[in-house]
């Protein structure tokens, strides 16, 4: 099994792979203060939790937005697997082609999600995770990585407009207004979060379509995707897995099919 790691500023999302069969999916919270040690302990009892502990683990790929958390994940890993431990990075080969001005500069979250979305869906493609932050990465008709826009997250404008203000109280996103008209604070501030982060995925679509030379391929991924894909008025695919998915193509690039 190769396990893969996703790690986020808020979650750590846990893909393990049998061949290209993800087996389970899991998610535990990012805590740089965490060791290698605990984390390790988490890791051991995330396999059992999902039946997953008696498959060797052949390997294992992480990509990580969190400073010091791909180092301490990787030596948790030491004690699951003597198999290679690949961390998204300079110098790691991943076929994707980044026509952008600072390469380096690109969160490898990103780098995992797009590498699995360019050989997969129809060309100009727009990935949108919808994480802490919201993304969008742009794919041209070659699939080459053009460009990216980064707005803040759906929970995470909420929790600062609730952080920086009197008014505003915390709201759940479970009972989402059937329409835009607002009825109290609550409602408008759910109306504000859901239904403006959909209009924003259509409008940056519309106007990635001009950018791109034609219309493309939206595909959704992240926690909060599917809070908001049923308010937005295009075709979108759901892609929840496509870090992971693009983690061990990365894995599979660098060191070769043969594992299980
Ligand atoms: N129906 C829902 N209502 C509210 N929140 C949800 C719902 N479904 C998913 N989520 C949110 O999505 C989160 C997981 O999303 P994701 O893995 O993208 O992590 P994140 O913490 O938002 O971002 P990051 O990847 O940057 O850590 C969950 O912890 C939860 O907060
Ligand atoms: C934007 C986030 C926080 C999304 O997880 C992450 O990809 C990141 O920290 N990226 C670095 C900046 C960039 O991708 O351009
Ligand atoms: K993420």
């Amino acid at each position: 099994m190769l396990i893969a790691l996703d790690i986020g500023n808020n979650h750590v999302t846990i893909g393990g792979f049998d061949g290209d069969d993800i087996r389970f999916v899991a998610s535990i919270a990012t805590d740089r203060k965490q060791t290698g040690e605990e984390y390790a302990c988490t890791l051991k009892n995330v396999l059992a939790l999902h039946h997953a502990d008696s498959l060797p683990v052949t390997g294992a790929a992480i990509c990580s937005v969190v400073p010091g958390m791909a180092h301490t994940m990787a030596r948790a890993l030491r004690f699951l697997t003597d198999g290679p431990v690949l961390v998204v990075g300079t110098g790691v080969k991943t076929g994707l082609n980044l026509k952008i001005a600072e390469p380096r500069s690109l969160g490898t979250d990103r780098v995992a999600t797009a590498v699995h979305a360019s050989h997969t869906y129809p060309m100009p493609c727009v990935v949108v995770d919808l994480g802490t932050a919201t993304t969008f990465t742009a794919l041209d008709h070659t699939g080459a990585l053009v460009g990216s826009a980064i707005a803040p997250g759906v929970q995470l404008s909420l929790t600062a407009l609730n952080e920086h203000t009197a008014q505003l109280p915390t709201v759940g996103l479970d009972d989402v207004p059937q329409n835009v008209l607002g009825r109290n604070t609550a409602e408008a501030l759910c109306i504000g979060a859901v239904y403006g982060t959909a209009a924003m995925i259509e409008g940056m679509t519309e106007r990635y379509a001009a950018a791109l030379g034609g219309t493309p391929t939206v595909v959704l991924t992240g926690g909060m995707a599917e809070v908001v894909r049923p308010y937005l008025r295009i075709p979108t695919i759901h892609a929840p897995t496509l870090a992971l998915l693009g983690l061990a193509d990365i894995w599979r690039r660098n060191h070769g099919r043969e594992a299980k």
